[in-house]
């Protein structure tokens, strides 16, 4: 991804345009990510394993600390993450439903 330096921006418009290039790449990032969270639950049995508590406060703490390392905000990424897990476990809860049903 070619981005220009943000002190080399001359604009406000220039500023968004690298703003929107890497809110792509990252969306992009989701996705390839949302595909492991969909395959994981040929991995799982019961809602006990869908919500994988240990792993879901292992996921959050490591964020938060990456955030932090970053010059970001943990808690606005702890925020982040419980949003998208708890997504993402409604959605293993769906697959684990269908698999059980034998439609997957
Ligand atoms: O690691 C898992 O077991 C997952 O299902 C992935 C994931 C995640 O999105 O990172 C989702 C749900 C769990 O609560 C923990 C983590």
């Amino acid at each position: 991804m070619k981005l220009t330096d943000p002190k080399e921006c001359i604009s406000a418009e220039e500023i968004r345009n690298q703003i929107d290039k890497i809110d792509k790449q990252i969306i992009a990032l989701y996705g390839e990510r949302h595909k492991y969270v969909e395959e994981i639950v040929r991995f799982k049995d019961d809602e006990e394993g869908i919500i994988a508590h240990d792993r879901k406060k292992q996921v959050i703490s490591d964020r938060r600390k990456w955030a932090e390392e970053n010059g970001l905000d943990a808690g606005t990424f702890e925020k982040m993450y419980q949003i998208l897990i708890e997504n993402n476990i409604k959605r293993e809860l769906e697959l684990l439903k269908k698999k059980k049903s034998g439609i997957i």
